[in-house]
């Protein structure tokens, strides 16, 4: 049996970004990432900290972990990471969702291809920002996007950048220009990852969609895209598995 690095499972809850916000699903985050990104609001799944909580799981046990919280309270299942695109083993899991009957989303980077990217329902390429320290290998994007696009009629592909700042918002229109066909999402960053009083959180990141909301409404080259907060974020700050 093939085994994956599994750091969480949770839910039911919200999906809280990007392109089915508001969806009930559950959660898988594997564990491993082939970027550091400066914010990352999941390093202990890429900078060692949480290494002894990861499990090697099969689909098999993966998937009575998910009965075992969400019994038939979920038909939607969310996997993100880390990278969860650097595991091939993850087909197994996709699968088996398959046959349950449940629809899948991945949240990737778009730094790695995977043959199952295809089976994915709802799958969010979420390409770095300059204030991430992540530099964008755009020809292999360019690679992973045109596999995706003819591959599968009944997928949906959404691109989804977080942005701290102009520079970063910059780069989004610039992925935003080079794949204009593909839905695109705009996210606020929230630079307080170790924030614990929600209050406080809330108030700054609705200030700062606010700011990003002003740049759109101004931005000609931004018509066609929608801006997101982090849903679960206003909801639950910076509370781990939710
Ligand atoms: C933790 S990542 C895991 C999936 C994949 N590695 C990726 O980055 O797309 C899930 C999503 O959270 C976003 N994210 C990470 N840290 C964030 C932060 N501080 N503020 C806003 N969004 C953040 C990422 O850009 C990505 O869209
Ligand atoms: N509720 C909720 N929605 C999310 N959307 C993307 C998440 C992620 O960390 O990938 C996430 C998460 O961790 N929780
Ligand atoms: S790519 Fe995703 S998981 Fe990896 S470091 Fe960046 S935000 Fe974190
Ligand atoms: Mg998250």
């Amino acid at each position: 049996m093939k085994k994956v690095p599994v750091l969480e499972i949770f839910g039911p809850t919200i999906q809280g970004e990007g392109m089915v916000i508001g969806q009930k699903t559950m959660f898988i985050r594997t564990a491993g990432c082939d970027y550091s990104c400066s914010w990352c609001d999941s390093a202990f799944t890429w900078d060692g900290s949480a290494k002894d909580d990861i499990r090697q799981m099969t689909a098999e046990e993966i998937w009575s972990k998910l009965i075992e919280l969400g019994d038939d309270r979920f038909s939607h299942v969310t996997i993100s990471g880390g990278n969860p695109a650097l595991l091939a083993n993850l087909s197994e899991l996709i699968g088996l969702l398959k046959e349950k009957g449940k629809k899948i989303a991945i949240e990737t980077q778009g730094s790695k291809y995977q043959e199952w990217l295809k089976d994915i329902d709802d799958l969010t390429i979420s390409p770095k920002p300059p204030s991430s320290g992540m530099i964008t290998d755009f020809e292999k994007l360019d690679q992973i996007i045109e596999k995706l696009r003819n591959s599968n009629q009944q997928q949906s592909i959404s691109l989804k950048v977080v942005v701290f700042d102009t520079t970063d918002l910059q780069y989004a229109k610039d992925v935003h220009l080079r794949y204009p066909s593909i839905p695109f999402y705009l996210q606020v960053g929230n630079e307080d990852i170790h924030e614990a009083e929600t209050n406080k959180l809330v108030q700054t990141l609705l200030e700062k969609y606010e700011t990003l909301i002003d740049q759109v409404i101004e931005d000609k080259e931004l018509n066609n895209i929608r801006v997101l907060p982090q849903l679960h974020t206003l909801v639950w700050g910076n509370k781990r598995g939710v």
